[in-house]
């Protein structure tokens, strides 16, 4: 089976082409030039060309302030350039794991998301995406929307490697702590795809199909995520930094962001088997790669 995962650098595609992918799984990334969300004539040609068994759709627009300033571009990757990814799977009949966000969701419900809430974006960033979920839907049945949440990996750019960057010249860094979410390794995030991908592949069973949320077991504040993260620092001989918990409202950004952004994961453990090891055993796997290396 050939996985074609759109993007080259992202953390979920470089996670996906680290990982041993298990036996008879073969994993291609493609990306810019070849393939260039923001001109979708490009996407059916470039995937077809690698002749896949099943489409990953990872490659987003995923600065998610800048996006504020830069709404077209968001809309033209996210939304047509995810919709032209689905279409494409649809046209070469294989199906497409698509890639979208707790940043759908308006953060006021008070217990986990489940895949049937109603989305209420707060940003561009979140409207795009769900622009991408609607054109995905349209394009095809045979395809699962993997919502996942505050992904971080050795790889791109994300919060811990932010925190780590901080950790080396600040003794205090402050924190919000009042947006709760689940922090997911990217590493896991692809084992739980190609854990799909397989059953996909061998099953047309429309139960399969659809909407189901991912994320790594347990909670947390970007407070409590910090904390952890400079515990882990401190634990691997880096110096001691502590966390101001601050409010929202303490930390402005151009892009209002959930204040809840739990998603619940029932649904792929029911139907899937795919349950994520608890976020504090993930990141301390990342952080063993990412401070080994220095
Ligand atoms: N990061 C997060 O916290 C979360 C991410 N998600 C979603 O998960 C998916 C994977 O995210 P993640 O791996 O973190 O993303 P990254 O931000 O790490 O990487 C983005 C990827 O998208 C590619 N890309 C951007 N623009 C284009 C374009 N015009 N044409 C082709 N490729 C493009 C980049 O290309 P290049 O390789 O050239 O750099 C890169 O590979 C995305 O759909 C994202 O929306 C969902 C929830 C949380
Ligand atoms: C750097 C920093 C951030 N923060 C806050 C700002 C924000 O509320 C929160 C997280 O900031 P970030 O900008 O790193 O995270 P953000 O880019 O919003 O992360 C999101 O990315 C997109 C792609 C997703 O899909 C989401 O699931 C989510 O992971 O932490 C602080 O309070 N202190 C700090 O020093
Ligand atoms: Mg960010």
């Amino acid at each position: 089976m050939r996985i074609v995962v759109t993007g080259k650098e992202g953390q979920v595609v470089q996670s996906l082409c680290e990982i041993d992918p298990g036996l008879g799984v073969e994993i291609v990334a493609v990306g810019r030039p070849e393939l260039d969300l923001a001109m979708p004539a490009t996407v059916l040609p470039a995937l077809e060309a690698l002749r896949p068994d099943v489409v990953v759709s990872a490659a987003a627009y995923t600065a998610v302030d800048k996006a504020e300033g830069e709404p077209e571009a968001a809309f033209a990757i996210n939304g047509d350039g995810a919709g032209a990814v689905a279409r494409a799977a649809a046209a070469l009949g294989v199906p497409v794991i698509h890639l979208s966000t707790d940043y759908v969701f308006d953060g006021s419900k008070a217990e986990p998301y489940v895949e049937t809430d109603v989305t209420g974006p707060l940003s561009v960033y979140g409207r795009s995406k769900l622009e991408g979920e609607r054109q995905g839907a349209a394009a095809t049945d045979n395809h699962v929307l993997l919502r996942t949440c505050w992904v971080y990996s050795p790889f791109g750019a994300n919060f811990v490697k932010t925190m780590l960057r901080l950790a080396e010249s600040r003794d205090v860094v402050s924190v919000v702590a009042d947006q709760r979410g689940r922090p997911t390794s990217a590493l896991d995030i692809a084992s739980a795809v190609i854990a799909v991908a397989r059953r996909l592949v061998a099953d047309p069973d429309p139960a399969l199909r659809g909407t189901f949320h991912l994320a790594g077991s347990g909670e947390a504040s970007w407070a409590d995520f910090a904390e952890a993260i400079f515990d882990g620092f401190e634990k691997r001989g880096g110096r001691h930094v502590s966390v101001t918990r601050i409010a929202t409202a303490d930390y402005p950004t151009p892009a209002t962001r959930p204040q809840n952004s739990r998603l619940a994961t029932d649904k792929l453990a029911s139907t899937f088997g795919v349950v994520l090891p608890d976020w504090r055993q993930s990141l301390d796997r990342v952080l063993d790669t990412l401070l080994a290396k220095g």
